[in-house]
């Protein structure tokens, strides 16, 4: 199974050693804009296939699609990160240009891939991939559900003072500050609500540094975060290539779904082969209803500012 990872930065190449080193896919390849690059993280990832016990093949390119031909799934992380203090939306202007550009050549050379969108503002960028791909709505996928339930649920973990393993937890909607949805009243420690152990106030505190997860990070770090972005897009891979049939909440196209129509955005998904290969539409109450509502509409307005990139 081959995968290409385009933006060798720091998502990209933490994606790369997610997938080698857990044995993900039999193939990788990098592709970067930056002369060498993609080469040098390839060969220092590869150089680590003795000590960590992996034959994944790890190759790295200057912007050759070539090297992509008839790959399995492609990772588009290419683009640039926020700094602090910015949005994720204010990255728009640069990021759609060369997404739709990366898009475009990705497809000419792996024509039946399926595309996993990284880049930030996210469900706008995988709108993007849809209107200028004009793929089935299944082979596109955008990442950020993945990383915001992961944030969730290690924040859970850390006032329940439980492991993560133990507890389960999804965020929907939007991936951005004030867009994202935890769902606290879906959350579980063991199949206990987590609502047993803890106050309102403890749930409400969580659910808020959940959605500024990741501006936390680029405070803490001057640029965003890689290493939990990289794992999860390393979870929704192996989801794909080995048929897995995880539900991981996706950016996806929807056709009705949660009462919207053409916007991605992020819902309950099944992820196996095919791509998105179910939507899960679940009772939302009437509070978490609104909320998604708002989320889609500030998501919808991004998307208009997407209208001289689509001509
Ligand atoms: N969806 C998520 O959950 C999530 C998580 C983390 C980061 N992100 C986003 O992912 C993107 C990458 O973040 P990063 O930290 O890796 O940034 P980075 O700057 O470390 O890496 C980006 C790479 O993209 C490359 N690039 C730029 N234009 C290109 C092109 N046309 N073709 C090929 N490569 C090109 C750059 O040379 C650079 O190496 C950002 O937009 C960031 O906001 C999204
Ligand atoms: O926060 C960012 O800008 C990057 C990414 O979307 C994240 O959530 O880590």
């Amino acid at each position: 199974m081959k995968v290409t990872i385009v933006g060798a930065g720091n998502v990209g190449a933490t994606c790369a050693d997610v997938i080698a080193f857990k044995r993900i896919a039999s193939e990788i390849v990098i592709l970067d804009i930056k002369e060498g690059l993609a080469e040098g993280k390839a060969l220092d990832i590869s150089q680590t296939a003795t000590t960590l016990g992996f034959n994944t093949k790890v190759l790295g390119t200057t912007n050759d699609y070539s090297r992509t031909a008839d790959s399995d799934v492609v990772v588009v992380t290419s683009g640039i990160p926020r700094k602090p203090g910015m949005t994720r939306e204010e990255l728009i202007g640069i990021n759609a240009g060369i997404v739709k550009t990366v898009c475009k050549n990705i497809l000419q050379h792996s024509p039946n891939t399926t595309i996993v969108v990284v880049s930030n503002p996210m469900d706008t960028m995988t709108y993007l991939a849809h209107k200028t791909l004009g793929l089935p709505k299944n082979k596109i996928i955008g990442m950020g559900g993945a990383l915001d339930s992961s944030r969730f649920k290690t924040y859970l973990s850390i006032a329940l003072r439980k492991p993560a393993s133990d507890i389960h937890g999804m965020v929907i909607g939007g991936h951005g500050d004030s867009t994202m949805i935890p769902l606290i009243r879906l959350a579980t420690y063991n199949g206990m609500q987590v609502s047993e152990f803890l106050s309102k106030d403890e749930l409400k505190k969580i659910a808020s540094d959940t959605m500024v997860g990741g501006a936390t990070l680029t405070k803490l770090l001057g640029t965003s975060a890689w290493y939990a972005p990289g794992a999860s897009v390393g979870y929704l891979v192996d989801s794909i290539l080995n048929n897995q049939k995880k539900i991981i909440p996706c950016s996806v196209l929807l056709e009705g779904e949660y009462g919207q129509d053409d916007i991605c955005i992020g819902v309950p998904t099944v992820i196996g082969k095919d791509g998105v290969e179910d939507i899960l539409d679940i009772q939302l109450n009437s509070e978490e209803q609104k909320l998604f509502e708002k989320s889609a509409q500030a998501v919808r307005n991004m998307n208009n500012a997407l209208d001289s990139v689509l001509k």
